[in-house]
């Protein structure tokens, strides 16, 4: 083998070492509040681009677990390495790392722009102010105090500096309360971006739909364990898919077995979407009943949310 050829094998062992290498590596994660167990023997990795949502039921884990993550909180017992590091360590991760809390936390004195400069100080994250404002779409608030920020737009201005220097690993928690469509579409568009360059996201919400969407795998959360854990179709193959419509008073018996869920609302569950859904429209023609608001569509991790027993 020639030197060149010894460099490139080297290059791409490591490589490969980086890719297989877990950007979060969580084992037997126990977080205790005095006699509470809050989180209980949780393991889980995040791989390197990967778009992970931790997710769960009112009081299940998920701040405990993101906090330990993010640094601001020790494990009671278990190990947890981000970046190769223990989280705690916080001038190795820091440059690294994104993190976009549930309530923010700016000067209200200090400008749009200042702020975004003091994060990026702390972080020792570098990148361009005007950057980020426009991905946020706050270039025109730039000398605008924070105290003078509208709710959304404190929220923007958080997101700008989580993304500040485009860090390796992103923790999105709940970015998107608080924000009109519009700046839902332009963070999520942003989010696709940091993906293509090669961050990994950690989001954790309770808009199921985004992450039904956008998550590459969910932790399902419950009770400080793990429920399920997978892609979306892992976790809704179980379930049945459904077919949700409104009748009016007058319809006659409904074709196939549904169920009720509110006046004139019903609800058909199926291993056998098109067929079923081909049955109950040919009977809707026949009988030219109009079902209103009709859905059909695969299970929803709503469904799977609810099908957990408390
Ligand atoms: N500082 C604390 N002291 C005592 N108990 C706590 C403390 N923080 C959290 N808990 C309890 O630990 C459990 C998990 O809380 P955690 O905030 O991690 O849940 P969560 O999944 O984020 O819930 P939610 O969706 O309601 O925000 C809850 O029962 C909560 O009451």
């Amino acid at each position: 083998m020639t030197w060149s050829h010894w460099q490139e094998y080297a290059l791409a062992v490591e490589i490969n070492g980086m890719t297989s290498t877990p950007v979060i590596d969580v084992e037997r994660l126990n977080v205790r509040y005095g006699d509470f167990h809050a989180v209980q023997d949780l393991s889980f990795q995040v791989r390197r681009g990967e778009f992970y949502a931790l997710l769960g039921t009112n009081g299940a884990g998920k701040t405990s677990t993101m906090e330990t993550l993010e640094g601001h909180r020790a494990p009671t017992s278990g190990t947890v390495r981000v970046l190769g590091w223990s989280p705690r360590d916080r001038s190795a991760v820091r440059p690294k790392m994104g993190i976009m809390l549930q309530e923010s936390g700016f000067s209200p004195d200090l400008t749009v722009r200042e702020s975004i400069r003091l994060i990026g100080k702390l972080t020792q994250r570098t990148d361009r102010v005007e950057r980020v404002l426009s991905i946020v779409d706050l270039t025109r608030k730039a000398a605008t105090r924070v105290s003078r920020l509208s709710g959304g737009e404190k929220r923007r201005l958080d997101f700008a500096t989580t993304v500040y220097g485009a860090p390796e690993l992103i923790f999105l928690d709940e970015p998107t309360t608080g924000l009109d469509i519009q700046s839902r579409d332009a963070l999520w568009d942003a989010v696709d971006k940091l993906r293509e360059d090669g961050s990994t996201i950690v989001l954790t919400t309770h808009y199921l739909e985004e992450a039904q969407q956008r998550a590459d795998r969910i932790g399902l959360l419950h009770k400080g364990a793990f429920h399920q854990e997978g892609t979306v179709a892992e976790l809704t193959r179980a379930l049945p898919a459904v077919i949700r419509f409104a009748l009016p008073p007058s319809a006659p018996a409904l074709p196939l077995r549904g169920r009720r869920e509110s006046e004139g609302r019903f609800l058909i569950e199926t291993h056998h979407l098109q067929h079923d859904l081909f049955t109950l429209l040919r009977w809707a023609q026949e009988h030219a009943v109009e079902l209103r608001e009709l859905e059909a569509g695969p299970t929803r991790l709503d469904d799977v949310f609810r099908a957990i027993d408390n």
